[in-house]
């Protein structure tokens, strides 16, 4: 019988642009995937026994009922099993068992996705003994998930900007290696040697810094009961955008950062910095009663707002503020039902601490 260590890794939900931010800015917020991750010790069941064990894997939480189980399949353990393989691990140790307990909805702008790479790439750390930095973490996330907003909030945690470096032309050939390459679909017999030498990411992809955050400021995070994918909602937006709709956007980010971390927050200030023209406009035929819900709630109506955007790619809409969170609740619920959209709602706290593996007692 073998004998376990057990680890717990902790990963926040995030929500991403916050409005003028596209692909910039992002927050961590106070939902979680949890992993429970319990490994043989080497005594007990060492790697080179046979008979060798792929991870089981099970699931509890939130849209966990069709997630696939197989760890070739699994988005965690395809993440892990690409960190571990980059570092000449060829595969998971034996008899690993996993259990994810998931808080996140999946395809609703929560940054669901984000979650489950970072909690893969911490899964492939702690498996292979790796103890990479924050920075390398971030590289392997880089490499499937390509916009930083949501893993870089999710891995650091609070309110984050991030951008992608200038790399090198054979720097920027290795890190847009098709998801494919990166995330091979594993055939349902892979052994060991199938995909074993992997793109490995080039260093110092992504990077970030923390803005402040006033501490009275909350997350009404209002989600609908319907999915869109991210990969959808980017596919609506433009290549090009005029220098007025550019410059709209960079003068409300460079005040938004500063103005969240103000106490008191300052609503008129940070309504109006809320505000966006480089992806919202070209998603509204996706999110039914969306240009209504921007347009109709303000400070003034309901006082206790700060502001109020589309929560990543959506369809969730997030509405900061510091008081009337029932209030605000409830109006955008209204105008959601008026186009037959039921949602639920939630308010949040940010998530200062970001992501972490702990090794557990039992
Ligand atoms: N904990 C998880 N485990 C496995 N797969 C996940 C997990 N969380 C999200 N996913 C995958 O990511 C998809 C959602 O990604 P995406 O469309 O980017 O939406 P989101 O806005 O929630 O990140 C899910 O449908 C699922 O395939
Ligand atoms: N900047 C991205 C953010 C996507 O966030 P998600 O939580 O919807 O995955 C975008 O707007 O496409």
């Amino acid at each position: 019988m073998p004998e376990y260590k057990h680890y717990a890794i902790h990963v926040p939900a995030t929500t991403a642009n916050v409005g003028p931010g596209f692909d910039v800015a992002g927050i961590a917020l106070s939902l979680s995937l949890d992993l429970k991750v319990s490994i043989p010790t080497a005594a007990s069941n060492p790697q080179e026994t046979p008979p060798y064990a792929l991870p089981i894997i099970t699931y509890s939480g939130r849209d966990s009922a069709n997630v696939p189980l197989s760890p070739y399949k699994n988005l965690l353990t395809r993440v892990a099993l690409y960190v571990l393989r980059c570092h000449d691990i060829p595969t998971f140790p034996t008899g690993v068992i996993i259990h994810a307990t998931n808080a996140i909805p999946f395809g609703r702008g929560l940054g669901s996705s984000g979650a489950a790479v970072i909690a893969g790439v911490l899964l492939g750390d702690l498996l292979g003994g790796l103890g990479l930095t924050k920075g390398r973490l971030l590289d392997f996330a880089l490499m499937v998930e390509r916009h930083p907003d949501n893993v870089t909030a999710a891995l650091i945690g609070g309110f984050v900007g991030s951008y992608l470096s200038s790399l090198s032309p054979t720097d920027l050939a290795a890190s847009s290696i098709p998801l494919a390459e990166v995330l091979p679909e594993y055939p349902a017999d892979a052994g060991p040697e199938w995909g074993r030498d992997p793109p490995r990411p080039p260093r110092g992809i992504g990077h970030y810094v923390r803005f402040g955050w006033a501490e009275e400021v909350r997350a009404v995070a209002v989600v609908p009961r319907f999915e869109l994918a991210t990969a959808m909602a980017r596919g609506v937006l433009p290549d090009m955008y005029s220098r007025k709709d550019l410059v709209f956007n960079l003068q409300r980010l460079a005040v938004l950062t500063t103005a969240l971390a103000r106490s008191p927050p300052d609503p008129e200030l940070i309504y109006e910095a809320m505000k966006d023209r480089v992806h919202q406009p070209y998603r509204m035929a996706l999110i039914p009663g969306l240009p209504e819900i921007l347009a109709s709630l303000t400070p003034q109506s309901h006082p206790g707002l700060l502001g109020i955007c589309l929560s990543g790619a959506g369809p969730t809409i997030l509405a900061l503020a510091t008081g009337n969170f029932d209030g605000i609740a409830a109006e955008i619920k209204k105008i959601f039902g008026q186009h037959g959209v039921e949602v639920d709602w939630e308010l949040l706290s940010i998530d200062e601490r970001g992501s972490w593996t702990e090794e557990l007692s039992e």
